[in-house]
């Protein structure tokens, strides 16, 4: 049995088809994603599972059980991550989690403990409202983790972080299913959901368009790998010579040879004595999207 076992799941909001027959399972353990622009239907697919909102149509497990209507059983088994505006006022970031935490029955030596695992000891005494960004998500991520469920759910967990911020939280997120613990997690980041998800659903207009891992869907592109030689490396004539060499295109930043045989290319560059400053572009999920729907990803 998979942890979450979702089947023709269908939701609309009048018109809009926000969730369209959406079916996937996620293994025990496993940390899985839902990438999306914005308003392919992330947030919606979400919330059916957590028991949140009605599915018009379609079936939900979580560990074998119904969320909706409301499961009192599944509760302490699933985290949600809140959003920042759902804290408590004036509350200092401990008493914030230990609120949460008394909820379940949880000890103040976890809530130490979680304070401690999200970095936010130093910030422990200061009220929410005046966390930064960044503090604020690891608080809510730590509000959702603090009674130790089997199943945590984030959406769109780096939203609004700048870079620094947004790295050092998947660093925190990395670890998150260390124990065995699943993990689902939203994100219109591509490349969030590169660096952390065992399995990728890509998701675009309330449909599901690939599901794998990143290193699959990608491999599965059968795309060039384009590898950047410096303009005065060598004459265009020479590298469209090299063997595997598919095509050469000068750009400002040099010749952007595409290739299906990139070792093979790289020794003879290496023969040459041209590859100083190389730059090798591998397929990524943004190849994977738009080669699926046409379009260019624009989160
Ligand atoms: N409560 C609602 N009432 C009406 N329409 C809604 C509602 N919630 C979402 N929608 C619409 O449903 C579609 C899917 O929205 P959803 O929030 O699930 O997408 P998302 O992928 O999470 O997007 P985002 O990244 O912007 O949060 C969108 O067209 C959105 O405008």
């Amino acid at each position: 049995m998979g942890a979450i076992e979702v089947a023709g799941l269908t939701k609309s909001y009048g018109e809009t088809k926000a969730v369209d027959a959406v079916g996937f399972e996620v293994a025990e353990g496993e940390f899985f994603g839902i990438l999306g622009p914005n308003g392919a239907g992330k947030t919606t697919t979400l919330e059916m599972i957590e028991g949140l909102r009605r599915p018009d149509a379609g079936e939900v497990r979580v560990l074998g059980e119904q969320p909706w209507p409301r499961n009192p059983a599944l509760l302490p088994r699933m985290g949600v991550q809140l959003q920042a505006s759902s804290f408590f006022e004036r509350l200092t970031a401990r008493e914030q989690l230990a609120t949460f935490g008394a909820l379940y029955g949880v000890r103040p030596a976890k809530v130490d403990e979680w304070i401690e695992r999200v970095g936010l000891v130093d910030k422990a005494s200061t009220r929410v409202e005046a966390l930064s960004g960044g503090q604020m998500q690891r608080l809510s991520i730590a509000c959702a983790l603090v009674h130790e469920p089997d199943i945590v759910f984030l959406d769109e967990p780096t939203a609004a972080l700048d870079p620094q911020a947004r790295r050092n939280l998947w660093d925190l997120l990395d670890g998150l299913n260390d124990s065995g613990r699943t993990v689902v997690l939203t994100t219109h980041y591509m490349d969030e959901a590169e660096a952390l998800c065992d399995r990728v659903a890509i998701m675009d207009q309330g449909r599901i368009l690939q599901l794998d891992s990143p290193a699959a869907l990608v491999r599965g592109l059968d795309a060039a790998t384009r590898i950047t030689v410096l303009p005065e490396s060598m004459p265009r004539e020479d590298a469209e010579r090299l063997d595997g060499v598919e095509s050469v295109e000068q750009t400002t930043d040099g010749l952007v040879l595409a290739t299906r045989a990139p070792a093979a290319v790289l020794t003879e560059l290496a023969a040459r004595g041209a590859l100083d400053g190389v730059r090798v572009h591998a397929g990524t999920l943004e190849d994977v999207f738009l080669a699926t729907t046409g379009r260019e990803y624009r989160a």
